[in-house]
């Protein structure tokens, strides 16, 4: 049956799922693919089915936010997804991570809506630790600079307050911003699906995240080598994955 938003039935889907925010990003991931094929576009959800070295992985964009990115999560796993990647951008919230170092969160700050539209803020937000500790281990063979520890997720990209919020999280230890690993986590513990998230900084933490989204403009291809490189990432650790899995 197809699933009201995304548009895909159980045969559309594969085991292994990579998640981006932008749309745009679900095609630059299907330029390593062996093969592919575009199954829907709906409204955010645009969803490709290809071969990476053999390895069968579906792309499905989230759109902005916990709310949309659950609505995906969902109806994949009613799909058959059982193994889930974000590959998002995120902004730094401690300075010394440069543009397009990779972040991997373990655990994730709830300061998103739709999380708490399931569980109780006491409830925490953590990453799968084995698929987790699976992309740190192709982290290292590849030497890609990252940094892994706790991000914090958000619903207000433009809100009053952003510098306080910033300078609280930062003397907190909180490696980055984005706005849907957090109910990705909560959900996929709640489910019992396997999610881990990779972020690409876009932001130079100053201070001022506006001067840092600034920085992210006149710096931007050195986020788009860190977009590749969690792009290839996140494929070469389910090619492994799968691999281990046929043996
Ligand atoms: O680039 P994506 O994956 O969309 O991630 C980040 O970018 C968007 C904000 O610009 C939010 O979705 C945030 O989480
Ligand atoms: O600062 C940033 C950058 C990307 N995404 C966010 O949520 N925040």
């Amino acid at each position: 049956m197809k699933q009201p938003h995304i548009l895909c039935s159980n045969e559309d889907i594969t085991e292994y799922v990579l998640l981006p925010g932008d749309p745009q990003r679900t095609l630059r991931t299907a330029a390593y693919l062996d093969e592919w094929q575009e199954i829907a576009y709906n409204r955010e959800f645009r969803s490709i089915k290809g071969l990476y070295k053999g390895a069968p992985v579906t792309i499905v964009s989230t759109g902005i936010g916990g709310a949309s990115a659950v609505i995906a999560l969902e109806e994949l796993i009613t799909c058959g997804g059982k193994y889930f990647i974000r590959i998002g951008s995120g902004g730094a919230v401690q300075p010394g991570i440069h543009i397009g170092d990779l972040i991997i969160p373990t655990a994730a700050v709830r300061e998103d809506g739709a999380s708490r539209m399931y569980v109780g803020e006491n409830y925490p937000a953590v990453a799968d630790f084995a698929l987790t500790h699976a992309i740190l281990e192709t982290c290292n063979v590849l030497k890609f600079p990252h940094f892994t520890g706790i991000v914090r997720s958000h619903d207000g990209f433009y809100m009053d307050e952003e510098d306080e919020k910033m300078s609280y999280w930062n003397k907190k230890g909180v490696l980055a911003s984005d706005m849907e690993t957090a109910a990705l986590f909560t959900v996929s513990q709640l489910r019992g699906v396997k999610t881990a998230s990779i972020l690409n900084n876009v932001v130079l933490y100053q201070g001022n995240i506006r001067e840092g989204i600034q920085a992210y403009v006149e710096e931007g291809k050195g986020a788009e080598a860190g977009e590749k490189r969690e792009i290839l990432l996140a494929l070469e650790t389910i090619r492994r994955l799968y691999r281990d899995q046929q043996e």
